[in-house]
């Protein structure tokens, strides 16, 4: 029953499409996700929006009111409270929830100052009709299906569009790159960190296109490992973008992570917790995503190095890395307080819009009731996913990139490093991974960074330069941090 309403659940989300008054369908890959990063239109963006909320979300609701009752059970038949207390366990830290609410508190300014930042730029594009500047922003508008990261719209954030351009999607483009290009330039930087190559297995077997033949697959990317010390693979409907090169690191990530620890037991073949085996690729993708680096593989042309540029390229990552952050952290709070009955079935999507709210500053475009499931329409809530390990991860990957950068002997800030061809990097690297689940993961921790906690210190220092920018910007704007209209409505 539990398996069957998984894979129901599962099968419900990846078959899903939205239909056009003239019979044409999109799916969520590629055509949705396209449109929400590119189309400028406030009404196209809307019917994407509730679309696929319709059609996806939606239809899940009855069978995820099932699915939690069977989670929770089987996490009692366990020992555990319930499914949410099952799930923070794996990190084995007493104090999570609380660490977890420190490093929101001294994130959330930063946040807030992204936030502002970014209302204001869809201020001038939609106008006072869509936007308050004193409100939270309408969620279909910031360049992603659930708002989760913003680099969608960074032509609309553009803080000095004269000057170094960051995005490498026209040149990837323009060169003609593939897949199995994207995979090979990865699997590159992981083996010139002296970390170890993809098998061939891993190339005869993944799937890194979304087939033509009409096979419906799940397509959100994600790395397998067939526990046999030989067959390890990746799934991913690839699209030749900046955005899916750094997709395709992530993945490779959990391969190395893989590879690194298959002479474990197999019940130590796992991340150190789940944010670490989430952190692996980005912490590469970080310095893939430097100028210098894009240039030094053909991907940008001209690259200066002076304060406009840097401001952009900050900002760019600020719109991923910082925009993600509330997401992150509201996705399993909605969760948790599922599994723990804090939330009844009959107020799922209130109480997700109101996580939405407090953590994002978003609105829903359109009026929400309890026909609804909006958590639904995002993967991971009928995947049985869990998320925040993304949340650690996005904190804890700038903790290993600047450990990785000052093995590196990188001189100069933070956010130019590119580890690119460091071996001291690659064994620090590979040392922690192929300890797998065998050791609590602060010994880990203190294996990179000579300490045993996260923190949030070296991300606001490689973000540096951006805080003090965006916090002068706003003051000009005159701009206020938080959405205190908290009821506006944008009219539709
Ligand atoms: C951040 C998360 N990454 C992943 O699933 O690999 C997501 O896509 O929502
Ligand atoms: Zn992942």
């Amino acid at each position: 029953m539990y398996n069957t309403l998984l894979s129901n659940m599962e099968t419900k989300y990846s078959v899903a499409e939205v239909c056009r008054d003239n019979g044409t369908c999109h799916p969520l890959d590629p055509d949705l996700q396209k449109i929400m990063a590119e189309s400028r239109d406030y009404d196209e963006l809307l019917f994407a929006w509730k679309g696929w909320r319709d059609s996806a979300g939606k239809v899940l609701r009855q069978d995820y009111k099932r699915y939690v009752e069977l989670a929770n059970k089987a996490a009692t038949l366990n020992g555990h409270s319930d499914n949410g207390a099952f799930w923070r366990s794996l990190y084995e830290t007493p104090t999570f929830e609380e660490d977890l609410e420190t490093l929101w508190k001294e994130l959330e300014p930063l946040y807030q100052n992204v936030h502002a930042y970014v209302r204001r730029a869809l201020y001038k594009k939609y106008g006072s009709k869509h936007i308050n500047l004193k409100g939270p922003i309408p969620a279909h508008l910031l360049g992603n299906m659930w708002a989760q990261t913003w680099s969608g719209i960074m032509d609309l954030a553009m803080p000095y569009p004269h000057a170094t351009q960051v995005d490498a999607t026209p040149a990837m483009v323009a060169q003609g790159w593939n897949a199995t290009r994207m995979f090979q330039e990865s699997d590159r930087f992981f083996t010139s960190l002296g970390l170890l190559p993809m098998p061939k297995e891993f190339w005869e077997k993944s799937m890194l296109e979304k087939p033509s033949d009409g096979r419906q697959v799940v397509c959100h990317a994600s790395a397998w490992d067939f526990y046999n010390r030989k067959d390890f693979r990746i799934k991913q409907c690839t699209v030749v973008t900046m955005d899916d090169l750094i997709t395709v690191h992530h993945e490779m990530g959990h391969v190395q992570y893989f590879l690194q620890y298959k002479d474990q037991p197999v019940s130590f073949r796992d991340g150190a917790n789940p944010g670490f085996h989430e952190a692996i690729g980005d912490v590469l993708a970080l310095s893939v995503s430097t100028p210098k680096h894009l240039q030094s593989i053909g991907l940008l042309d001209k690259v200066e190095t002076n304060h406009e540029s840097d401001i952009n390229f900050l900002m760019s990552m600020a719109l991923d890395k910082i925009a993600f952050l509330p997401f992150g952290y509201l996705m399993d709070q909605w969760r948790w307080k599922v599994f723990d009955g804090r939330i009844p079935s009959t107020e799922y999507n209130k109480e997700w819009w109101n996580l939405r709210m407090k953590y994002q500053g978003l609105c829903p475009p359109v009026t929400r009731t309890e026909d609804d499931f909006d958590p639904g329409a995002k993967f991971h809530i009928p995947a049985n996913v869990p998320y925040v390990r993304y949340f650690v991860s996005f904190i804890i990957q700038f903790q290993f990139h600047k450990a990785l950068c000052d093995a590196a002997k990188h001189v100069g800030p933070l956010h130019t490093c590119d580890i690119y061809k460091s071996k001291e990097a690659g064994k620090l690297m590979g040392d922690v991974m192929k300890l797998g689940f065998s050791k609590p993961w602060p010994e880990a921790m203190t294996m990179i960074t000579g300490q045993p906690k996260m923190s949030a210190q070296p991300l606001m220092q490689y973000f540096q330069p951006l805080i003090q920018w965006l916090e002068a910007e706003n003051n000009k704007n005159k701009d206020i941090r938080g959405w205190p209209d908290y009821d506006w409505k944008p009219s539709t």
